[in-house]
């Protein structure tokens, strides 16, 4: 029942799994383009936080199709291995990695810079706006030293309170930033696509690889700037109204009448974060086992010490489907 309601619950996911995308995520990059024609003329693109690597199946059939196309993937998460696609395992954040991004175009600049990234979400919305505006930052940080006069980034933002100071920051670097919502990326989350185009940084940057958040005078040169601090960005909608809605459920029949069958996902996850936690629900050693009668969050007291990762996970979220964790 769990695998089936699952798929029943998402149209998008469902489909990700029939048409060989490693994940649901393939769809916005997808329906991105068809609103802004991201890829026409790429020959060079970075996919930032890759895994599992659906952005980067899409950009290796866009971009890395073409005889001289080059994509260089990275995430934090080990991914199994892409035709076409080069892969970086490292951190965003961290000069090391930005330097190996860099080497690998040698010296050529990339057209394109995609970053889906987002951060382990906690909860607590305004921590988890920082974190993602954090890498979102970082990501840019990266695009400044390799994107092309011209180029385009677009990465995923959080709409929280503070976004409309993101967009500025953006602004500084770019000629047209636009907010997205693709119809794959659920009206019920405040996600959506910050769209960058026309790279064109201010008279005298000068990209920084030792701070990897712009955290520094390159806000100094940001109040320099006339006008408001915070902009407001046209916010655009793409896929086309007969796409699917990713808020709905839709039925496990097929239109054509024949029955529905299961699809494994196209490629199980390396190493998951998660994988601690699969195997002590395995050996009946998560913390609802060792407090059947009551493990609600009120009781953390009473909780084993020291308390893991997988029972905190178990105690926030115990509807948890075996399926949702792969732990089959
Ligand atoms: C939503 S997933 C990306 C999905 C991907 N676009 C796809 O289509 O398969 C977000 C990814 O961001 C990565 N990530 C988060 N923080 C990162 C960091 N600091 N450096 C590199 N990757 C990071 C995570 O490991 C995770 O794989």
């Amino acid at each position: 029942m769990g695998r089936t309601s699952k798929d029943k619950r998402d149209v998008y996911y469902r489909l990700a799994k029939e048409n060989g995308w490693r994940a649901r995520s393939a769809f916005k990059l997808l329906q991105l383009d068809e609103e802004f024609q991201l890829f026409q003329g790429v020959k060079r693109a970075v996919d930032l936080c890759a895994a599992p690597g659906s952005w980067s199946q899409v950009l290796s059939q866009k971009v890395g199709g073409q005889s001289s196309g080059q994509v260089v993937a990275v995430d934090l998460q080990a991914m199994a291995p892409l035709a076409g696609v080069i892969q970086i395992q490292g951190d965003i954040t961290q000069l090391s990695t930005a330097k190996e991004i860099i080497k690998h175009f040698e010296g050529c600049p990339a057209d394109l810079v995609v970053c889906d990234g987002a951060p382990d979400v906690t909860g607590l919305h305004d921590v988890d706006e920082y974190m993602q505006a954090q890498l979102l930052l970082a990501a840019l940080n990266i695009a400044t030293h390799v994107l092309k006069l011209g180029g385009c980034f677009v990465a995923k933002i959080f709409r929280g309170r503070d976004v409309s100071l993101l967009y500025s920051q953006l602004r500084v670097f770019f000629s047209s930033v636009l907010c997205a919502k693709p119809k794959s990326s659920r009206n019920s989350s405040i996600e959506a696509f910050a769209v960058c185009r026309g790279y064109d940084p201010p008279e005298g940057f000068i990209p920084d690889l030792t701070r990897p958040l712009l955290d520094h005078s390159y806000d100094l040169d940001f109040n320099q700037l006339e006008g408001p601090t915070r902009i407001i960005v046209p916010f655009v909608t793409c896929g086309d109204l007969s796409a699917y809605d990713s808020d709905r459920s839709y039925p496990l029949d097929l239109e054509d009448g024949s029955e529905y069958r299961y699809t494994p996902p196209t490629q199980p996850p390396i190493s998951p974060p998660y994988q601690e936690a699969c195997k002590l629900k395995k050996n009946g050693q998560l913390a609802k086992e060792v407090f059947p009668q009551d493990c609600s969050i009120n009781r953390i007291d009473k909780l084993p010490q020291p308390l893991t990762v997988p029972h905190c996970l178990t105690l926030l979220a115990p509807k948890v489907e075996d399926n949702e964790m792969n732990c089959s």
